[in-house]
C-alpha cells in the first residue's frame, strides 16, 4: 500500500492504477495489463507482445479469438507505451523489454504452473519475443511472430544512416528521426484512420536513442539465431515496408529449430493482423490453428 497520504500512482492518461489492473516493474514503473480468461479450465497460456508505438488494446479481438479455444492470453503496455509508466517510445536498454515480459510470464505461470506456454508478437514485439524466447529456450511451446523485426529495413538503414546514427546518438541522443508511416501499416485504409485516431498510440519522432536500442536487439538477434531450436510460426507480408522480410527468411533459413513454419503473405503489408479483412482472417486462423496443434496432448497422470 502507498504510504499514507502519497498522492496514487496515475496512468500517462490520469487514471490511479489502483483502478487498472498492472504489474510494478523491476524499475518500479507500473505497467498496464490486460487480461482474457476462458471460463473452464485454460488449455495453455498465451502472452502477446506489442510492436513500438502502438498498445496491447488491438489485439482484443486475436485475444478473444484465442480465449474461444479456452486459451488464457495475458498482455501488457511495453514501458513508454500505452497506459504503462516511462518516457514515450524509448527505453535505455532493449532489455528492459525482455525482463519485463518474463516478470509477466513467471507470474501466470506461477499461477497456473501445469499450463504450457506461448509467446505471440509483432514487429519490435516480435524481437521481444525471439529474444525473450532465446533467454528461456525451454520455457516456450512455442512462439508466433508476425512480421518480427529481424532484420533493418535496408532503404532506411544503409550503412551511412547508421554511422550517422550512431554519430547522433553521442551528441544528440534525443533528436527524433521520422516517425512510423501509418500508410505502410495496412491496405485497409480504416485500419490506418483507426491506428492514426488511437490516442494511446505514440505519433511522434523516433530518438536516434530508441533507433539504437532496436538497432542493437537486431545485431543481437543475428547472433541469437544460429542457436534458436524451439518451435516456431512466421507470418510475413512481402510488401512489408516497416520489418523486411528478408529478416524472416533470415530467421527461418539459419535456426536449427526442425518444427518451424513461415507463410509469405503476397502484396501483405506490416501489420498482417490488420491488413485487408481476407488477410486479417487468414492470420487469426494461422495463428490459432498452429497453437491448438502445439499444445501438448495431456500427459496420462493428468488424463485421468
Ligand atoms: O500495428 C502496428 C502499429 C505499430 C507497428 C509496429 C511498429 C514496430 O514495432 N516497428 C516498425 C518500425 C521499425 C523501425 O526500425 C528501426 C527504426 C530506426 C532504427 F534506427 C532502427 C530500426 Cl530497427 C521498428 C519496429 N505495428
Amino acid at each position: 500500500m502507498p504510504e499514507p497520504g502519497a498522492a496514487p500512482r496515475r496512468s500517462p492518461q490520469g487514471v490511479p492504477y489502483s483502478d487498472l489492473p498492472h504489474i510494478v516493474n523491476a524499475d518500479g514503473l507500473h505497467l498496464f495489463c490486460r487480461y482474457w480468461e476462458p471460463t473452464g479450465q485454460p488449455r495453455a497460456l498465451v502472452f502477446i507482445a506489442h510492436g513500438a508505438g502502438e498498445h496491447c488494446g488491438p489485439y482484443d479481438e486475436m485475444a478473444q479469438r484465442l480465449k474461444e479455444l479456452s486459451l488464457l492470453v495475458f498482455a501488457h503496455d511495453h514501458v513508454g507505451h500505452g497506459q504503462s509508466e516511462g518516457d514515450r517510445m524509448n527505453i535505455k536498454d532493449f532489455q528492459i523489454y525482455i525482463r519485463d515480459s518474463l516478470q509477466h510470464i513467471d507470474l501466470m505461470k506461477s499461477r497456473h504452473p501445469d499450463l504450457p506456454v506461448f509467446i505471440v508478437g509483432h514487429s519490435m514485439g516480435g524481437a521481444i519475443s525471439i529474444l525473450t524466447a532465446c533467454e528461456r529456450p525451454g520455457d516456450f511451446v512455442g512462439v508466433v511472430l508476425i512480421a518480427p523485426l529481424v532484420q533493418m529495413n535496408p532503404e532506411s538503414a544503409t550503412p551511412f544512416k547508421v554511422f550517422m546514427a550512431k554519430l547522433l546518438n553521442h551528441m544528440l541522443p534525443s533528436l527524433t528521426m521520422g516517425s512510423i508511416e501509418s500508410k505502410w501499416l495496412s491496405r485497409d485504409k480504416r485500419q490506418v484512420e483507426a491506428y492514426d485516431a488511437d490516442e494511446l498510440n505514440y505519433h511522434g519522432g523516433m530518438r536516434v536513442s530508441f533507433g539504437m536500442q532496436l538497432m542493437a536487439a537486431v545485431e543481437r538477434m543475428q547472433r541469437e539465431i544460429p542457436s534458436i531450436s524451439w518451435p516456431f510460426l512466421l507470418l510475413h507480408g512481402d510488401a512489408d515496408k516497416l520489418c523486411d522480410i528478408r529478416g524472416s527468411r533470415m530467421m527461418y533459413d539459419n535456426s536449427l529449430s526442425t518444427d518451424k513454419k513461415i507463410k509469405i503473405y503476397e502484396g501483405g503489408y506490416h501489420a498482417l493482423h490488420h491488413d485487408l479483412p481476407e488477410v486479417a482472417e487468414s492470420v487469426l486462423k494461422e495463428l490459432t490453428t498452429w497453437i491448438t496443434e502445439h499444445i501438448p496432448a495431456a500427459t496420462s497422470q493428468e488424463a485421468q
